[in-house]
């Protein structure tokens, strides 16, 4: 076998593994697929008997000059239409809700599988393109689904029942037909795989340039800033551009292989008439019976262009649902032991023991961590950029897992527990605070979907935040814009405490804010801060001199090990790498933030 016959071959049975795994998804409508598909399939059959009656209807005329019949002809034959009007509704009316069916739930089944990924995946991917798939590429396969399911079947049957009753009618005009069949074939194979390749081109191309549109306009303020619209404007152009030139070499192929087939046809029907006509001066064909063969070649003729036309759209959603699929393959790298259990009633004690971890399986970032911070403590992490800070506290929820050590929360290994559950004991207060585009209340009810109102207003008041959102003008209701811009900083973040309150955990991940906000907006994040702090087990990116002075316990890290710890006055009369930090971080003592 030559290498491109290889290739061939693979994709041909790769298409057909893909069609097997779109129609796979119909599974749970398999009765009303089937019952559709015999009603449309009754549909075709009634159409198939229209040219008979018509065949009879004109012998009626010109062969017996039978008046009463050719009325009750005319009458069946309007009766025959109605039923296949009929049948046809019901048919594709369920065909085509199987599909929407198919892709509604496709559409559910991707999303959730991408909330079960984990960071990895994200940190690997664009988010546009993640969207594109979830939009565009579910799209495709509902046109497929939808539009070319129902078709594919009366198309099949149309065919099969067309050829048989032509043979049966006279098979020697028969075989003109037969002799377009093989050419027909082979420019369907060529060029629906060259087709496919490009469709799935376009769907790649497609999901670039919703990234490169995603990326420019979550970011707009910085585009601004830099005065960089146009060339933001241009990149996306470029991106279109390419898609456009894939496109169209996409449709000068579909037109091409269109208009080949509709030559070969009209060709074949050319030499139908001029034979068919001999056979009826001969005397061996009425004239009822070539004008039911045309009927039948016609009807050929527009199955198979339809046939071509539903090539491509298949081999379209086949190039969509690849990617689809590939995504719906991808493992979450975060799983629940198989006897893992909830952890309840958390008092927030944590031990880790020798913890080792790396993001890409070759550098170390965390080397034989160790340590234990009793319930309710505050641990300060300080130390240079990229010693570990961020990923030691992203293992604690099991954001990742160590490769080596284990992280233990009132005495149970968190491997061992239900990772969601043990979610629900931990908040994270990030850096940057992330919220979303909706209002106030729901921004703070994300902590806790059923809280009630007092309970919204008490986490506000104690985040000092129940004031500002007062000002606003619809208070709770307030939209506060894409990811918050309508808010100050020190808004945005007392908005993210007051959602950290309102789930009340057991432990709190801090990565303090090294961006200045005035002195005010300061005290007051830093109040709400040390509110929430209280009786929580409180692990702290210390950014702020006052965090680390009255943090119960330091830990300095250092290329992913702990060299020293103890609280701040202990570190300072050691003299090492934290009281260098500190000359260098926190030396300004006036000032309450400090890097
Ligand atoms: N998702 C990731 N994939 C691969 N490497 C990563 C990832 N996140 C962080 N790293 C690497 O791990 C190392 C430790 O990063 P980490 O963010 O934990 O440091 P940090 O102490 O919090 O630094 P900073 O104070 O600057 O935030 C760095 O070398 C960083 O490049």
């Amino acid at each position: 076998m030559t290498k491109k016959s290889e290739n061939d071959h693979k994709s041909i049975k790769s298409l057909w593994q893909t069609l097997k795994q779109i129609f796979a998804l119909s599974k749970p409508y398999r009765l009303r697929f089937y019952a559709a598909t015999v009603v449309t399939l009754l549909a075709s059959a009634v159409w198939l008997t229209v040219p008979l009656g018509l065949r009879e209807l004109l012998d009626a005329v010109f062969e017996s000059g039978n008046n009463e019949l050719l009325n009750w002809l005319a009458i069946g034959l309007f009766g025959l239409f109605i039923l296949q009007a009929a049948f046809s509704f019901f048919g594709n009316y369920h065909l085509e809700w199987v599909g929407e069916r198919v892709v509604t739930d496709l559409r559910k089944k991707v999303y959730e599988h991408l909330h079960r990924l984990g960071f990895k995946f994200f940190a690997e991917r664009r988010l546009g393109e993640i969207t594109s798939r979830l939009t565009n590429d579910v799209g495709s396969i509902r046109t497929a689904l939808t539009d070319s399911l129902p078709q594919l079947l009366t198309i099949s049957f149309s065919l099969i029942g067309s050829v048989s009753l032509m043979v049966v009618l006279n098979w020697r005009l028969s075989m003109v037909i037969f002799v377009t069949v093989p050419f027909v074939t082979l420019a369907t194979r060529y060029f629906g795989q060259k087709i496919r390749h490009l469709s799935k081109d376009i769907q790649d191309e497609l999901a670039d340039s919703t990234a490169v549109a995603e990326d420019a306009l979550g970011a707009v303020r910085l585009v601004k800033a830099f005065v960089r619209e146009d060339y933001e404007v241009g990149r996306y152009q470029t991106a279109v551009e390419k898609l456009f030139k894939t496109a169209r070499r996409k449709m000068v192929l579909t037109q091409l292989f269109w208009s080949g087939v509709g030559i070969m046809f009209m060709s074949t029907l050319v030499i139908i008439f001029w034979y068919g006509g001999k056979e009826v001066l001969a005397d061996r064909l009425t004239a009822g019976d070539l004008v039911a063969f045309i009927i039948y070649a016609l009807n050929i003729s527009r199955s198979i262009s339809q046939t071509s036309r539903l090539y491509t759209a298949v081999n379209t959603a086949a190039g969509a649902s690849e990617r689809i699929f590939e995504l719906l393959e991808e493992t979450p790298e975060i799983e629940n032991n198989p006897d893992a259990h909830d952890i309840e009633g958390v008092n927030g004690e944590v031990q880790v023991k020798d913890l080792w971890f790396s993001y890409e399986g070759e550098k170390e970032v965390l080397k034989g961590i160790s340590f234990k911070v009793e319930a309710g403590k505050t641990i300060a992490l300080v130390g240079p950029s990229g010693a570990g800070k961020t990923t030691l506290l992203n293992l604690i929820p099991r954001f990742y897992d160590p490769q080596k050590g284990s992280i233990y929360v009132d005495g149970t290994n968190i491997q061992d527990v239900k990772f969601k559950s043990l979610r629900k004991h931990i908040s994270i207060v990030p850096q940057e605070v992330h919220l979303f585009g909706t209002t106030i209340r729901e921004n703070i009810t994300y902590g806790k979907l059923d809280a009630t109102e007092e309970e919204v207003l008490q986490a506000a008041r104690d985040a000092n935040a129940h004031e500002f959102i007062m000002q606003t003008e619809n208070g709770y209701d307030s939209l506060i814009g894409e990811k918050g811009v309508k808010l100050s900083g020190g808004q945005r973040q007392r908005l993210a405490i007051a959602r950290a309150i309102l789930k009340n955990p057991a432990i709190l991940l801090l990565d303090e804010a090294t961006s200045s906000l005035d002195s005010e907006s300061e005290a007051q994040v830093q109040e709400a801060l040390l509110r929430l702090m209280t009786n929580r087990t409180t692990f702290v990116i210390a950014h702020r001199l006052s965090t680390v002075q009255h943090a119960d316990r330091i830990l300095v890290l250092d290329e992913g090990k702990i060299v020293e710890q103890g609280t701040h006055v202990e570190l300072i009369g050691q003299n090492g790498l934290y009281s260098h930090l500190y000359e260098l971080q926190f030396r300004d003592l006036d000032q309450p933030k400090v890097i």
